[in-house]
């Protein structure tokens, strides 16, 4: 096995000019010959590097808006030999074609001319095709090639080189050969993601994902699993592109809160100042107020309980005063659009306590694609950007929703979108008193809700019933009366769920016999 390679003659072709001066510096210093396409020599020789044109190899100028400069058997020859096999040595020699060690490409920026709106044409102008051929060639043949794809990879080439005396190992060039292909496949995976979109192909026959790693994670769900977060690219605000400022390294389970808690706020951002507390991706206490830290104690007041550990998602930017009833209990993460600094001393204090700032919030109408693994496949839908406007809501009993009502039943009902199936949730004065989900009967995340709204009055010596009054939200229809009855015990005068079940004319009587306001949004939020 072939595993020291010298390096001495590179192909530098890069769309991404950051590093490039620096480390064809060090290539030359080391005696490595330089080959380049246009833009790329051109920055060179302005840094008064000696470099020779790949059309002098080729014999062929760049032609055709650069569609075609590398694509030539003198560059991938050069690229593909086996230099221990003399049929490929003999055909080096016979056609002039000398051997290329090292590769440096990098693409293209499709992704980013498709992220900035680029129209058709010129993100098809953007579809690199040497780069990637170049890229899959030098891989191929990495028991002799090094192909480097990424500028981070830069200065670990140049620390092997320096630790190997001009000289690469085996394993090194089979971990860049990995990195190689997985940028091919990820610029593929870019390309015909976007084709599908704009060709309108929900269901293209072969779907493609990719991600980059954004970090290793200590492990997965289990300390037994082993786990990594690996972020698309998009500048979409949430947790793949959050700062964090402070605290301990974020878990796999804290990440998927998080970004359940982040998505949940964001939907409040027309509202005053919301909090939303998150534990295991469901909602244990949302609430809007008059402050931040109004609406952070009024969430609180949900469930104490489940909160104590839990992830805080904000509308607005921290403040000193938000900061400083959040440390009171122990919070794994806090996400918010900002922090002042006042928010920031107090925080300073709380070690450990992971604080995440995003550029704004999500937008909650934003298109995109949900995917969730299922044994031996990949389940691919729409992100659920569903929302109710006033012409959708359909008032089906004989008494109609006060003023208030209706805020409480909108509130809940954007709840109950984020909690998962089967989710009830009870709002009174713009916060979650009960949520109860993930149950298997519909009844029961009702009676659950209930129970806890009343566990939590008699914890906190409320006297009054919190439920008593409360606004109640469905993810999908009540199939029999008894969730609206459970809800009518629990003292909820008002309802808000998609109807269209079966039996809702007796759903609608019983509503009516109890005196409740019932609203029917025609949209279901069914969340697995
Ligand atoms: N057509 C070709 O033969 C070709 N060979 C290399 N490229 C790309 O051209 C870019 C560098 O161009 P320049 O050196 O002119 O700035 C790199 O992103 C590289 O991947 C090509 N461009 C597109 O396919």
């Amino acid at each position: 096995m072939t595993d020291l390679v010298p390096v001495r003659r590179a192909l530098l072709s890069v769309s991404d000019k950051s590093g490039l001066v620096e480390l064809a510096q060090a290539l030359a210093a080391r005696g490595v010959e330089l080959l380049s396409t246009g833009g790329t020599a051109r920055a060179m020789r302005e840094a008064g590097l000696t470099v020779r044109d790949v059309s002098d190899v080729t014999g062929f100028p760049e032609m055709m808006d650069g569609r075609v400069k590398t694509l030539h058997p003198g560059v991938h020859g050069g690229l593909l030999a086996l230099r221990d096999d003399e049929d490929h040595v003999a055909a080096m020699e016979a056609h002039g074609i000398g051997a290329i060690d090292l590769l440096v490409v990098n693409l293209y920026p499709f992704e980013a001319a498709v992220a900035g709106g680029a129209d058709y044409d010129t993100a098809i102008e953007n579809i690199d095709i040497g780069g990637p051929a170049m890229i899959r060639a030098a891989a191929k043949n990495h028991r002799f090639v090094n192909v480097v794809t990424d500028v981070e990879d830069y200065a670990a080439l140049l620390d092997e080189l320096k630790a190997r005396d001009g000289q690469t190992s085996y394993a090194f060039r089979q971990r860049l050969a990995l990195t190689a292909y997985a940028r091919t496949g990820a610029y593929d995976a870019a390309v015909s993601g976007w084709m599908a979109d704009a060709l309108g192909e929900t269901a293209p026959r072969r779907r493609v994902v990719a991600g980059r790693l954004k970090q290793t994670l200590r492990y997965g769900e289990n300390p037994h699993q082993s786990a990594a977060f690996y972020v698309d690219g998009a500048a979409r605000p949430g947790i793949a592109t959050a700062e964090q400022l402070q605290g301990k390294e974020l878990s796999y389970n804290n990440i998927n809160d998080t970004d359940a808690a982040f998505e949940l706020v964001s939907e409040l951002a027309g509202e005053a100042p919301a909090c939303a507390i998150i534990k295991h991706a469901n909602p244990c206490g949302v609430a809007v107020g008059a402050t931040l830290a109004d609406a952070y104690s009024r969430a609180f007041d949900c469930d104490r309980t489940s909160a104590f550990g839990g992830i805080v998602a904000l509308n607005r930017p921290l403040d000193r005063a938000t900061a400083a009833a959040i440390t009171e209990i122990f919070t794994e993460v806090v996400i918010a659009p900002g922090a002042d600094e006042d928010a920031r001393a107090v925080f300073a204090g709380k070690k450990n306590l992971r604080l995440l700032l995003t550029d704004g919030l999500a937008d909650p109408a934003a298109a995109g694609l949900a995917l969730r693994q299922v044994s031996g496949g990949l389940l691919v839908q729409d992100r659920d950007t569903g929302a109710v406007g006033e012409a959708d809501l359909r008032v089906v009993t004989k008494r109609q929703p006060s003023e208030a009502e209706m805020r409480d039943l909108r509130l809940a009902w954007t709840v109950a979108k984020h909690v998962k199936s089967n989710a009830i949730v009870y709002v009174k004065d713009g916060a979650t008193v009960g949520v109860g989900a993930g149950q298997m009967s519909r009844v029961d995340s009702t009676r659950i809700a209930a129970r806890k709204a009343q566990d939590m009055a008699e914890a906190l010596d409320l006297g009054a019933i919190p439920t008593q009054g409360a606004a109640v939200a469905s993810d999908a229809f009540f199939p029999f009366p008894d969730g609206v009855l459970t809800a009518a015990e629990a003292g909820a005068s008002a309802l808000i769920q998609p109807g269209g079940a079966m039996r809702d004319e007796e759903v609608i009587a019983a509503a009516d016999e109890a005196g409740l306001a019932m609203v029917f949004t025609g949209m279901r939020h069914f969340r697995h």
